[in-house]
């Protein structure tokens, strides 16, 4: 389990994460809402260590994220960030073998080779291993990196659980690839219940679809989390995003979305 443990953060006098503590589980979904600017992005770096909070810890299976070295974490841990993108030309198969970086020291295994193969499979970028990365579309380069990121925890390690941290892995995918890889994260969580998956989006409606857990950030602040039931609530969400949405609601059917008009 990944824990934030009242997690404090600010650069000067600015205060971007207050007080937030939260869990991610295994075999779960959370994922995190808010609006520009509310602190997602900053909650998502001190949760993958790359900054670290003023008060309160980051615990990662009960031990504070210090007490790992980046090598253990890489094997254990992969995150996709915003907006990656490579200033070199190499081919997708290398962009993807990056992600095994953490596993081999000279040459790639034949175990590292059949992670990438099986990983640009279930991401259906197979067909592109040959192409310029630089080339591809950004939709084409986002499913590339869901094979990168994917490929460095492809495989189940006895006695511990592998964490996906992703920061807007939506934002280049068409309707058609953003229902497809939250199908996909599903299908990975209910075959492999030892998967964190954690992810930032700004879709209320792909939430409410397919998050176990949301947390709604707003001005630094953990507004609301739990269940679509707990967070996505007309005032919730007035308060967050400041304007106020009708909500159709069937909790028989555990359906729920939301409108603006
Ligand atoms: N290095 C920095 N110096 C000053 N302010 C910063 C710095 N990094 C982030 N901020 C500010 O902290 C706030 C939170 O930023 P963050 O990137 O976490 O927001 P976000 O919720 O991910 O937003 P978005 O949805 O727009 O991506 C923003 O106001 C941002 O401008």
């Amino acid at each position: 389990m990944l824990q934030a443990e009242n997690i404090t953060y600010a650069i000067g006098s600015k205060t971007l994460l207050q007080d937030v503590s939260t869990t991610f589980e295994p075999g779960k979904l959370t994922l995190i809402l808010g609006p520009n600017g509310a602190g997602k992005s900053t909650l998502v770096k001190v949760l993958c260590k790359q900054l670290k909070p003023a008060h309160g810890e980051v615990l990662l299976e009960g031990k504070n994220l210090k007490a790992y070295s980046d090598l253990e974490l890489g094997q254990r841990r992969a995150v996709l960030s915003q907006n990656v993108d490579l200033a070199f030309p190499l081919n997708v198969w290398e962009v993807v073998m990056m992600g095994r970086y953490p596993h081999f020291s000279i040459k790639p295994s034949a175990k590292d080779e059949q992670a990438c193969q099986e990983a640009m499979h279930y991401f259906d970028v197979w067909e592109l291993a040959e192409r310029n990365y630089l080339t591809l579309s950004g939709g084409e380069k986002q499913r590339v990196q869901f094979a990168r990121v994917m490929t460095q925890i492809w495989y189940p390690v006895s006695g511990q659980n592998r964490y996906l941290i992703m920061d807007e892995p939506l934002s280049f995918l068409d309707v058609h690839y953003q229902f497809q890889f939250m199908h996909q994260v599903q299908d990975l969580l209910r075959q492999q219940p030892d998967l964190v998956v954690v992810g930032v989006v700004h879709d209320l409606n792909l939430a409410a679809k397919f998050a176990d857990k949301i947390i709604l950030i707003h001005g630094g602040k953990v507004l609301a989390q739990g269940s679509k039931w707990d967070v996505l609530s007309a005032a919730n969400v007035e308060t967050a995003y400041r304007l106020r949405p009708v909500v159709m609601a069937d909790q028989a059917k555990d359906s729920l979305y939301l409108f603006f008009e």
